[in-house]
């Protein structure tokens, strides 16, 4: 139901046009924000409301009668001033009820409503106190309480947070919030702060040189802004002006962008959100490094990509500092470079992998950290490639296509190979919802492209591999919390650690001595006068059932928590090797990503496109988004990666936004695509 109905309301101060023909309906009981930069006219109107201020044309209704011709002082409206106005030398009782005793109220009801209104606010136990004497945040709830004590129909607020600091600001929002509902008055906020506007308001008004843009929801406002004014002004957003076509946005210079549909020939923005940006690491295949190669003999790197496509080792290669320089090198250097050394040739490395499975684990560690800090072109020239190809082609066909830019090749001739890096929530939730078999095949993927599959060639030592890769990423889930949490997270293990205690104490009524002792017995401490029960009830036949049921019980919880500590330690080297916790979660799910990427072992022996790829994973998108660029920076904060990228043929950047910490460096060369659906389309 409509409260307030403004329609074509202008005012001009001289030659300032303070509102334009503005109008709008504003509802009963919502919190309503006007929202817009300095000098927008939000105040202006703000005060034609209040009474303050008469317009020069149009009109005001509330509830259908005509607010203009009402007073100030007689309006159902309250204005709650961005300075609060308390009476200083009045305690906070006083000031509350200062409104009351104006209107002559008995003096019982002024007392009544000032004490509840007190309670409402929070302040019934500083009523006796004066405003100096109050916090800022406390001095605000005065100001309102003052506010709501007369029952409005309407209450004003005029950046009602601004003297406040940010956590009192934020504490008061949740505040404001809570009391409008309370109360059920209708708010009206004018605020500058978007952020401010989203959290508190139902609606918002955007406006903007005395107009109003657009009224609508917050997630309305963010997610379909209707004017260029709005898509630009509420959130960060990547705006392209072009002309609508058939297939898309036609921007001069970067070409036709993924757009939804429009009618063609317009001249329209297209505005994406970070969040909605897909970037991925762009690499050639190695054929077209081969081609590159080929017209280019004196290039190292090219020849390396060569060397690499021909699968003949070159050993000898010296680490690249690129290539080095993600991980440092740890003080089991020599190890490492041992480990490398022996993994070059996969007899030797099966023969490592076939001693025992401890000695394989040993070997993979040791040969993760020599990959970590080698060469990646040396593990391409590994006569077992396997899925690590995939890191390996990403980072060598970089440079490669680094150098094929350079000659003035075309970007269109390249196939591009891709590695995701922003990562997003949906395919991450996909791969954690997998079974465990198939979470271990595709781990697997993704294990091998960090190396880590390398020493282990064999089947037995393969299985290894993905079984402790498919621990590590369990684990992994279950990252922030508390090593009890990291056993919950592999669920088999934790009902049998959940049920240790119960399962043995609560199975048999007459068992319980009996467990205690079996159990006792079998942990060591042998305890002469349970097993003397043992022996006793050997006779009524129990002993065997119980028995078998403790070994069983006291098996798995042991071999639980030895998995869940295998877990824990995998997560906290994950953790240490990454740099941070966080960047543990993102590579659990950057190894989700690289799973979707074609390895040998999956990528057909026929050229591969983009299509197959899909057909090995549909649930992952794959597409390399149409644009060419680089990222220029990345900061982390708020739990989100945000990701300024520069793009061929674009004066301004490009900001993406992953959740986490996203696994890219500057200087990454990138293809940049979005879904058209996820994009908005708005007349120039
Ligand atoms: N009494 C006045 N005399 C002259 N100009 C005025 C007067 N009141 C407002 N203006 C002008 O009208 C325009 C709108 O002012 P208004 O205060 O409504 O904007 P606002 O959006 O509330 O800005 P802010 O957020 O800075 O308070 C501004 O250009 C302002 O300078």
């Amino acid at each position: 139901m409509t409260l307030i109905s403004i329609d074509g309301v202008s005012r001009r101060f001289g030659d300032v046009v303070a509102l334009d023909s503005v109008s709008l309906e504003i509802r009963q009981g919502e919190f309503f924000a006007l929202l817009g930069p300095s000098g927008c006219g939000k105040t202006t109107l703000l005060r034609i409301l209040a009474g303050f201020e008469q317009p020069d044309g149009g009109e005001v209704l509330l509830e259908g009668e005509d607010l203009l011709k009402v007073p100030a002082h007689r309006r159902p409206v309250n204005l709650m001033f961005q300075s609060y106005a308390l009476f200083p030398h009045m305690t906070v009782e006083r000031n509350i009820a200062y409104g009351l005793e104006r209107e002559k109220l008995a003096k019982k009801e002024i007392r009544e409503r000032v004490a509840e209104v007190l309670e409402t606010v929070g302040l019934a136990a500083h009523a006796r106190r004066k405003p100096h004497q109050l916090s800022g945040g406390q001095r605000q709830r005065v100001a309102l309480a003052r506010a709501i004590v007369k029952r409005p129909r309407l209450l004003l607020l005029d950046e009602p947070l601004s003297a406040l600091d940010k956590k009192v600001r934020a504490e008061m929002q949740l505040e404001l919030k809570r009391l409008q509902h309370e109360v059920g008055i209708t708010f009206v906020v004018v605020t500058h702060d978007q952020e401010e506007a989203m959290s508190l308001a139902d609606r918002i008004a955007v406006m903007q040189g005395g107009k109003v843009e657009q009224v609508d929801a917050p997630v309305e406002l963010y997610d379909r802004p209707r004017t260029p004014f709005v898509a630009g002004f509420i959130g960060a957003n990547n705006i392209f002006t072009g002309k609508v076509t058939q297939e898309g946005l036609d921007v001069e210079g970067l070409g036709v962008l993924p757009a939804p549909k429009g009618v063609d020939g317009d001249s329209a923005l297209l505005v994406v959100r970070p969040e909605k940006i897909r970037i991925t690491e762009v690499a050639a295949k190695a054929d077209v490094a081969d081609e590159v190669a080929e017209k280019a003999p004196a290039d190292a790197e090219v020849k390396e990509a060569d060397a690499k496509t021909d699968a003949e080792p070159v050993a000898e290669e010296e680490p690249k500092s690129e290539a080095t320089a993600d991980t440092e090198p740890t003080g089991k250097e020599e190890d490492a470079d041992k480990a490398e050394t022996e993994a070059e040739t996969e007899a030797e490395v099966k023969e490592e992998a076939a001693d025992t499975a401890d000695a394989t684990t040993e070997a993979g560690a040791e040969v993760k950290q020599a990959e970590e800090g080698a060469e990646p072109k040396a593990e391409a020239e590994d006569a077992e490639p396997g899925v690590r190809e995939i890191a390996v082609v990403a980072e060598a066909d970089v440079e490669v296509k680094a150098k094929r830019k350079a000659k003035g090749k075309s970007k269109a001739k390249a196939e591009p190979e891709v590695r995701e890096i922003a990562v997003v929530t949906e395919p991450v939730a996909e791969a954690e919802a997998k079974p465990e078999s198939e979470e271990a095949a595709e781990a697997e993927a993704g294990d091998a492209a960090d190396g880590e599959a390398r020493a282990t060639t064999d089947a037995d030592a393969t299985a290894d591999a993905d079984a402790e890769v498919a621990a590590e990423e369990k684990a992994a889930d279950a990252e922030a919390d508390t090593d009890t949490e990291a056993v919950s997270a592999a669920e088999v293990e934790t009902d049998v650690v959940a049920k240790e205690g119960a399962a043995v104490e609560a199975s048999a009524d007459q068992g319980d001595d009996l467990r205690t002792a079996v159990k006792t017995a079998m942990t060591g401490e042998v305890n002469a006068e349970a097993m003397a029960e043992v022996v006793s009830r050997a006779v009524a036949g129990v002993v065997a059932k119980v028995v078998a049921e403790v070994v069983a019980e006291v098996v798995a919880v042991n071999e639980a928590k030895a998995k869940a500590k295998a877990e824990a330690e995998a997560v906290a080297k994950e953790r240490s090797e990454a740099g941070t916790e966080i960047a543990a979660e993102a590579e659990v799910k950057a190894e989700a990503e690289v799973e979707a990427a074609p390895t040998s072992e999956t990528v057909p022996e026929t050229e591969p496109t983009s299509e197959t790829e899909f057909e090995t994973e549909p649930e992952v998108e794959t597409e390399p988004g149409p644009l060419r660029g680089k990222v220029v920076d990345v900061s982390f904060y708020g739990g989100t990666s945000h990701i300024v990228l520069s793009v061929e043929g674009h004066e301004g950047h490009v900001l993406a936004a992953a959740q986490g910490s996203a696994r890219v460096e500057p200087g990454t060369e990138v293809a940049i695509g979005w879904d058209a659906a996820d994009a908005v389309l708005i007349s120039a």
